[in-house]
């Protein structure tokens, strides 16, 4: 057991007009302010105070040394206080627009906890995430509440062996970075928000984010794991706030936080953890075992003084405060034999239900199949409408540009309109076939020879195309009908496709934008064409650059490949088991009635036919072994279907993956043909800074197409 005290963080959000009166000394420990009513002088002293510190630095100051402690078995917690408007979410979760670059300490700690988890291959990790709202001095599982679940018991504070646990709270397994996001900003669009004088988008409640690690041993036959929690808490803004029973419920909790706080530091007998829920929830994190830090964000304007100084009065309080912190070893023997208790009343449970004739498996597995089938549609839909789409798209482009050639050949004045390189080297495709097949053609002969006419045509039509877009967008006018000019996205959309494919299609878009962009003068030296552009793209296929982006393009495309295969068949294995299950069901439900009319349990004191009596308890035990199987078997669809869920998200991190490859490849070859290659490697930087933003919003904008 360590004995530590609890650490204090002040910090500042950007100021409009910094108040003088408010002054840090250059230790950045010490502070003091001028009370503005009395102008008395009042000093503070904190581990340290952050004047101008960037997510990055503050994450590394206050919550790295945290996650640190949770790896290493303990709990820990960070508290964020302060006025509405302060920063207090900022700093927890990120801005409003939740970008890569300003992400709060809940995603830099997932990603640093899987770090961790890929540098220790020989301990097994199992991370859960929970999200708990306080509001109105209620408790709400804000993850229950995202999942659009039908509301199940309510989650409760409860005592289990001296420790405090939430029952009834939804803990959802993480397996990597992206699924804490998912459900991160999932929980947020959940959270009851509300305007203040000074926050249009202020916190009504206050927010516990819970990451649960349990780590045990690959390799070593050790019975001891540990179990440890982060619990990141985002309080309500402390506003003199209107007097709706809202802000009377957020002032309560905070007056009750403050008791606390107060209470411990004096070293009091009593501490009022039960006054409020807030306070009960966090009973472990201030009075028990748990390292725990506390930032209290302030504005430091002229306007807020006395405000700050409230804030600073409270985090100065806490200063005292020292909890005792111990790792916490779980005993698997006990949790084997609590998970059998469980199994054997499930067992219970489920023959009862089959006794009823209305059994929950029957339902549930009823509830995976439809729920499996709607899928399986949706998929099939979606295909069909990418493929169908795709297609139609290409098709009506293509077909205008062969009339277009067409026209041309006929007449050498109608130059095709041709908007990029892709259209250009469709054309020039289109015309050797035609030469191939008519080749004493004269006309088509004297209009390949002379390509250059077609270039100056692209760029002069991509320019006039950027004009009308940017046109187009400043007016938000609806897209043009004709083909051509809808993006893949706006297809997508019309179509009611999911956000990943719709991404999907705005990056093909984007990087036909790019292409369009681009100056295809450089590419050629005078009116000859150097070469064609198929034998160009061979050419820098075949270079070292070229080759080593293909196999990486490829290597993505390969994977997506498998994944669906794996994911085929694991949905073909949901299937089998299905139906397995149902057989059996069927077979139980036989049995369940048989043994009903045998006289059901009472049976058993039926002495009097005794051949009767050991049927019953043989047909019972047989029961009871079957519903076993079934439930043994309707958990592993449950599984199964979860790790459908996962591929399909590996799928669509994969399809991000594969457009960046791809794109890197055109920059590559672009510089290539405009004699850049030397400079290509530069171009093409593996950014994964790029990557990662990317990767971020796409999981955000994903979570927000699902609310
Ligand atoms: N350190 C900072 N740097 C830049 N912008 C910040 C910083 N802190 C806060 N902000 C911005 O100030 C605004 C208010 O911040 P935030 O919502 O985090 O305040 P809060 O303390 O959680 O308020 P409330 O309690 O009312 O919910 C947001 O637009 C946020 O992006």
């Amino acid at each position: 057991m360590t004995t530590s005290p609890l650490e204090v963080f002040i910090r500042f959000r950007p100021a409009t007009k910094a108040s003088k009166d408010i002054v840090v000394e250059p230790n950045n420990s010490n502070m003091s302010v001028i009370n503005p009513i009395n102008k008395s002088k009042l000093n503070f002293t904190y581990n340290e105070v952050m004047q101008n510190a960037t997510q990055e630095e503050v994450y590394s100051k206050v919550c790295k040394k945290s996650v640190q402690h949770v790896l290493d078995g303990y709990n820990s917690c960070i508290i964020a206080t302060g006025q509405t408007s302060a920063g207090k979410s900022y700093t927890i979760v990120g801005d409003e627009a939740l970008t890569y670059k300003t992400r709060g300490m809940i995603a830099r700690s997932i990603e640093e906890i899987f770090k961790t988890a890929e540098s220790r291959p020989g301990v097994n990790f199992d991370v859960k995430f929970s999200v708990i709202e306080i509001l109105n001095d209620k408790i709400v599982d804000l993850l229950q509440a995202s999942s659009k679940q039908k509301q199940t018991d309510p989650p409760q504070i409860m005592e289990s062996n001296g420790k405090q646990v939430i029952k009834n709270l939804t803990q959802i397994q993480l397996h990597n970075v992206s699924e804490g996001l998912e459900l991160l900003f999932g929980a947020e669009s959940c959270r009851s928000t509300g305007s203040t004088t000074q926050n249009p988008q202020s916190s009504r409640s206050h927010v516990i984010y819970l990451i649960t690690i349990r780590q045990s041993s690959r390799t070593e036959d050790t019975i001891a794991a540990t179990e440890s929690k982060l619990y990141l808490v985002d309080l309500a803004g402390s506003e003199k706030m209107q007097s709706d029973s809202m802000s009377s419920y957020i002032n309560k909790s905070l007056a009750a936080l403050e008791q606390c706080i107060t209470n411990l530091a004096q070293n009091q007998v009593h501490v009022p953890f039960r006054q409020s829920k807030l306070t009960h929830v966090l009973r472990d994190c201030l009075g028990g075992s748990s390292k725990t830090a506390l930032i209290a964000c302030v504005r430091p304007d002229e306007e807020f003084v006395l405000e700050s100084i409230q804030t600073l009065r409270f985090a100065q309080r806490a200063v005292n405060i020292k909890t005792e912190a111990a790792v916490n070893v779980i005993n698997r023997m006990f949790e084997a034999g609590g998970d059998q208790r469980q199994i054997n009343s499930q067992v219970t449970q489920a023959v009862s239900e089959a006794l009823e004739g209305q059994g929950g498996i029957g339902q549930l597995q009823a509830k995976v199949l439809r729920e499996l089938e709607a899928e399986n549609r949706k998929l099939k839909a979606e295909i069909l409408l990418i493929t169908g789409a795709e297609a139609k798209f290409q098709a009506t482009e293509q077909d205008g540009l062969r009339k277009q050639v067409d026209n041309w050949v006929a007449d050498a004045a109608r130059l095709p309109e041709l908007q990029s390189r892709a259209d250009y080297q469709f054309c020039l495709e289109y015309m050797k076939q035609k030469i191939q097949s008519q080749p004493s053609s004269n006309s088509l002969r004297l209009n390949l020879a002379s390509p250059p006419q077609l270039l100056t045509q692209i760029n002069a039509n991509a320019n006039t195309q950027q004009v009308q877009q940017s046109a187009r967008s400043d007016s938000k006018a609806q897209p043009s009908s004709r083909g051509a000019t809808r993006t893949y996205g706006q297809i997508a959309e019309s179509n009611g496709l999911s956000v990943s494919t719709k991404l999907t299609f705005e990056m093909a878009s984007t990087l036909k934008n790019d292409e369009k962009k681009l100056d295809l003068s450089q590419t050629h030296s005078g009116d000859k064409l150097e070469a064609d552009e198929n034998d160009r793209f061979e050419l820098f296929r075949r270079s070292e650059n070229g080759t080593e982006l293909s196999k990486e393009l490829q290597g993505a495309r390969t994977l997506t490949k498998s994944l669906k295969e794996e994911q085929k068949s694991v949905e073909g294995e949901v299937k089998k088991l299905g139906e397995e299950v149902n057989k059996k069901k069927t077979v139980l439900a036989e049995k369940a009635l048989v043994f009903k009319q045998n006289g059901g349990e009472n049976a058993n004191q039926n002495v009097v036919n005794f051949q009767q009596n050991q049927n019953q308890v043989k047909l019972l035990d047989e029961m009871q072994k079957m519903s076993t199987d079934i439930q043994q078997t309707v958990n592993k669809i449950d599984q199964l279907i979860q790790k459908r869920e996962q591929i399909q998200d590996q799928i669509d991190t994969q399809k991000i993956k594969e457009e960046y490859a791809r794109r890197k490849l055109m920059v590559a070859f672009e510089a290539y043909c405009a004699g850049l290659n030397k400079k290509s490697s530069q171009v093409v930087k593996d950014n994964s800074e790029e990557k990662e933003n990317l990767l971020y919003s796409t999981i955000l904008n994903r979570t927000k197409q699902r609310k």
